[in-house]
Parts: structure tokens; C-alpha cells; sequence
């Protein structure tokens, strides 16, 4: 192991990211809580701000895996679709396999320029999540119960006011719902037996509601679907403790622009084109398990500066008060106040550790 290697596995480096990144979270919170009295004055420019703000956020993330684990992601698309990449508004339909392939998907976003105005369809519990919940709510994020009952005029609502947002986005959308394990997917597998659908070897049966409400309210908004299909080499498992600990990753992302204009309008003929998606896309996984690649021709669009840049200001600014106060808990000489911090991190870094687990954000019963 590298003297680089043994640094990035140290307990005190992940204190302070961890640190720097609720520090400054906390503090982008405020600044977008205080463009509230904006939103009634010129709603576009508190969008606007908000989208830099939340960049602040998720740029740290992307930072970390980018410059810190160094993990190299590869695009597998067609050329021609190249160019259109971060200049339209488009529809991400991504698999659902891994810990940290939303973080994948924001490292594209990064690369295109959308990081900052990124969406998602997303579970209601992860708007309550401090820093990233709370970032999502000032930039419109979609939330979903999983109760169509109820979700069919929420989301409804939430999409048509992306109508006139000022910046180009992508919207991701995990039509599998949740995220792939053995046994939800030999139930997934129940109910496509009992719809008479092909089995998936790769995938969970997609839920198609979501989509078809996605697509229909989006229509003269996003010009296309981007079909987004992940997987590791050498058939890695990445975590989020994994990068943390300055794990290098591959990720592989095959990518396929679909117009907008050719997915049926139909909502019966809608969930039966996703059915098929989705049967090509285990195709291509089958094809990846097999060779190591997928399909067509690779691009490895360059990671920009912006995230590391971002992450350094947001470093200095918080890492100098802090330094000054462990000098003075140092100078101070009470055993009390010093057995009482120690305490206080290593609670911290407890919590850190469950949350990089994931448990608490991914918990849909099986
Ligand atoms: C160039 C580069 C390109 C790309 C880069 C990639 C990505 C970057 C893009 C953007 C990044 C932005 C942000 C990323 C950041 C973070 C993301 C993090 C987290 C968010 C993740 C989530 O929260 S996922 C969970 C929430 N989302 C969803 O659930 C979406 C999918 N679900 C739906 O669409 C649902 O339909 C619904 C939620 C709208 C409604 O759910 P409900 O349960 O009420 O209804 P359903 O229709 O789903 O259920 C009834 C029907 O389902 C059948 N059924 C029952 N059991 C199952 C089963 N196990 N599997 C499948 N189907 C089942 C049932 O029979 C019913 O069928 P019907 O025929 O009657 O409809
Ligand atoms: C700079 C980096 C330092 C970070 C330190 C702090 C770490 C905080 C990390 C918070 C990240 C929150 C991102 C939200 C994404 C969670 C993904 C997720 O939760 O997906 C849910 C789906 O799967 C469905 O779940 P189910 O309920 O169906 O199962």
C-alpha cells in the first residue's frame, strides 16, 4: 500500500470530508432557505441561485469519488447523441444495482454541466434527509409516496412546474423502484410470470406508472429519454465506505438517446415499450457479463475541475475555525472537556458509518 493509499484510509481524513461536507450543507441550507423571499419577487433567478447552491452540495459527493477514490467512468454511446449531452432537458432511465450508482449518475451530470439542476423521482423519506433532502426541496425535486392513489396528481403537479425551469436537467427515474436484491427479484419475477412477461435476469420488473406520468408531463420539455445501463468491472461492488476509503472504481455507462416523440402517448402501450427497454437493456447486461463491455463505441468525457475547486474553498473556510478550536481545547487542559469531544466524534463517526452503510436510505420491504 502507497504512502497516498494508507493516507486515504485513515479515520481522521474521512472525519474531516464528513465534517466539511455537513459544515458547509448546513450552511447552503440557510443561504437557500434565506432565497425563499425571492421566489415571489423573480422565481427564475431564486432557480437559478438555488441550482449553484445545491452544486456546492452535490459536488463534494462527486468530488470524492472523482479526485479522492480517482474511480474512472467510461460512456459507451453513440457519437451523434454525443453533442446533445447537457444541451437539452432529457429523461434518465438508469438500472438500479448499486450503492452508488446515483453518484455515478452525478458524475455524468458533472461532466455535462446539469449537476446543479439534476432531478429525480424520488422516495417522499429521503426529502426529510438534512443537506441532500433539504437541498432537493428548493430545486423542485419530484417526491413520490409509492401510493399511486396519491401520486398520480402529486407528480403530475410537481412535473408540469419543470415547464419553464431556466436550466437544462436531466430527470432520473429508477422505474425498478427500488434497488436490486435476490429476493426482490425473485418476487419481481412472480408478478412478470403472472402478467405473462419475460423474466429478467439483471433487472427488477419495472414499475411503469411512474414513467408513463413522467413522459406524458413532460412532453415539449425534455426532447428525449436517455436509456442509462450501469455496471463495475471485474465485477466490483462499490460502496460509498469503499470510496470514502479511496477505493478506485470502473464504472461502465451504455447510453441510448431516445426522441421523446417516438414513446406512445397510450398509457397500456407506454408500460408495454418499457417492458421492452428493460428486456433490452438485460440484453446488454448479458452482453457485459459475457465480454466485459457493452455495445458500440467508449467516450471517456474528462472530469472538470469544478467539484475538487468547489471542495477546497468549502475546506479552508470551515478547517480554520476548527483548527483554532482544538488548539484551544488543547491548551485548555480539562480531561473533562477533552474526553467529552472525543466522545462527541466518535458518536459522529458512528452515525457516519450507518449512514454510509445505506441501511436507513434504502429500505423498501423485499
Ligand atoms: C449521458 C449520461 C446519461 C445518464 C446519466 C445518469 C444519471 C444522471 C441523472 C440524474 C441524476 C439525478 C439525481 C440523482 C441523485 C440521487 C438519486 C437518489 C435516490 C432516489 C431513488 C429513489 O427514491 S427510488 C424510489 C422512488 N422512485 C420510484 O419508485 C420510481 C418507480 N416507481 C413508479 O414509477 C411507481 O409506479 C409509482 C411510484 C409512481 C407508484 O407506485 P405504486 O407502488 O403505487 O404503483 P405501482 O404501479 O408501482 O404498483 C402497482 C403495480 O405494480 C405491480 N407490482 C406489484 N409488485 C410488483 C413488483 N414487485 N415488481 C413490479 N411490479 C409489481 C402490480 O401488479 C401493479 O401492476 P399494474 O399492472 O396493476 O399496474
Ligand atoms: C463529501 C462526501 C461526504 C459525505 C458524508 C455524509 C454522507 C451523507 C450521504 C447522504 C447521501 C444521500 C443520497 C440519497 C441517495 C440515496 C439513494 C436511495 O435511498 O435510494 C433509494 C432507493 O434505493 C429505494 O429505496 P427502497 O426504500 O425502495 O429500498
Amino acid at each position: 500500500m502507497g504512502f497516498l493509499q494508507l493516507l486515504k484510509s485513515q479515520f481522521l481524513c474521512h472525519l474531516i470530508i464528513c465534517y466539511v461536507f455537513l459544515a458547509s450543507g448546513l450552511i447552503i441550507n440557510l443561504l437557500q432557505l434565506c432565497t425563499l423571499p425571492l421566489w415571489l419577487i423573480n422565481k427564475q433567478l431564486a432557480r437559478r441561485i438555488n441550482v449553484r447552491l445545491a452544486y456546492c452540495i452535490s459536488s463534494q459527493m462527486v468530488a470524492t469519488l472523482e479526485w479522492w477514490s480517482g474511480t474512472e467512468c467510461t460512456l459507451y454511446t453513440d457519437p451523434k447523441s454525443y453533442s446533445l449531452y447537457g444541451n437539452e432537458n432529457a429523461i434518465v432511465v438508469l438500472n438500479h444495482m448499486f450503492e452508488i450508482d446515483f453518484l455515478c449518475g452525478w458524475t455524468f451530470c458533472e461532466r455535462f454541466g446539469v449537476l446543479g439542476s439534476s432531478k429525480v423521482l424520488a422516495k417522499k423519506e429521503l426529502a426529510y434527509v438534512p443537506i441532500i433532502g433539504w437541498m432537493w426541496y428548493f430545486l423542485e425535486i419530484v417526491f413520490c409516496k409509492r401510493k399511486w392513489e396519491e401520486d398520480r396528481t402529486t407528480v403530475a403537479q410537481s412535473l408540469q412546474r419543470l415547464q419553464d425551469y431556466p436550466e437544462n436537467f436531466w430527470f432520473l427515474l429508477y422505474c425498478e423502484g427500488t434497488r436490486f436484491t435476490p429476493k426482490k427479484h425473485q418476487i419481481s419475477m412472480q408478478v412478470a410470470e403472472s402478467k405473462g412477461l419475460p423474466k429478467l435476469k439483471y433487472h427488477l420488473l419495472p414499475r411503469t406508472k411512474g414513467f408513463w406520468v413522467t413522459v406524458q408531463n413532460l412532453r415539449g420539455t425534455a426532447a428525449a429519454v436517455y436509456d442509462s445501463t450501469l455496471n463495475f468491472r471485474n465485477n466490483e461492488v462499490p460502496t460509498m465506505l469503499g470510496i470514502l476509503n479511496g477505493k478506485k472504481y470502473h464504472a461502465d455507462l451504455y447510453v441510448r438517446r431516445i426522441p421523446l416523440e417516438s414513446i406512445p402517448e397510450d398509457e397500456a402501450e407506454c408500460a408495454a415499450w418499457l417492458h421492452k427497454l428493460y428486456q433490452e437493456k438485460d440484453s446488454f447486461q448479458e452482453h457485459y457479463a459475457q465480454t466485459g463491455r457493452f455495445p458500440g463505441p467508449t467516450v471517456s468525457p474528462a472530469r472538470r475541475p469544478w467539484s475538487l475547486i468547489n471542495w477546497l474553498f468549502w475546506s479552508c473556510l470551515l478547517l480554520y475555525p476548527l483548527v483554532l478550536l482544538l488548539i484551544q481545547l488543547i491548551s485548555s487542559g480539562s480531561v473533562l472537556t477533552i474526553a467529552t469531544s472525543v466522545a462527541v466524534c466518535t458518536a459522529a463517526a458512528d452515525l457516519t458509518t450507518q449512514t454510509f452503510s445505506g441501511s436507513s436510505l434504502d429500505d423498501r420491504p423485499d
